[in-house]
């Protein structure tokens, strides 16, 4: 078995808070994450592809063809996006790392076709990062 990895970055806004909450939970669990009008990231995604070497090619999967399957069905999606709004595989989530992380592999796992989906990694600042194996 053998990992292969893809990096994408993009940039989004969010605002971190419970609707089922009050303001003032909210403001304790959150604190400046729960500012009204948002803040943005630049986030760093890394998914990772498992599997056997293929001979024929040498690869486990084309890079390439990976970068566009996380382009279509990721970047396109959240990228310039605020997560709260924007976001069809967000929606009724808290756009934490966690529930961004959890949504990407969702929107991942049934397009890698050679190897499988391994694990999904971000980076929401250069000190946090979370990361996704499924269930
Ligand atoms: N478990 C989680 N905790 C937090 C998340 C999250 O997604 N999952 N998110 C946030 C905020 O959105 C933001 O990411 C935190 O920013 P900040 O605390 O400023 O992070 P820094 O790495 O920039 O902070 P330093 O203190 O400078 O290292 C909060 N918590
Ligand atoms: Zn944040």
């Amino acid at each position: 078995m053998i990992y292969v990895t893809r990096r994408e970055v993009f940039s989004a806004s969010h605002r971190l808070f419970n609707p089922e909450l009050s303001d003032e939970e909210n403001e304790i669990i959150f604190d400046k994450c729960n500012n009204y009008n948002g803040h943005g990231h630049n986030y760093v995604l890394e998914v990772v592809v498992a599997g056997e070497v293929n001979p024929r090619t040498g690869y486990v999967i084309d890079l390439k063809k990976l970068k566009k399957i996380i382009i279509e069905n990721v970047i396109k999606k959240v990228d310039h996006k605020n997560l709260n709004l924007d976001v069809d595989f967000l929606k009724g989530k808290i756009p934490t790392a966690e529930n961004i992380a959890i949504g990407i592999w969702e929107q991942l796992e049934d397009k890698i076709e050679e190897g499988e989906l391994y694990s999904v990694k971000l980076y929401e600042t250069e000190n946090n990062y979370v990361e996704y194996k499924g269930k």
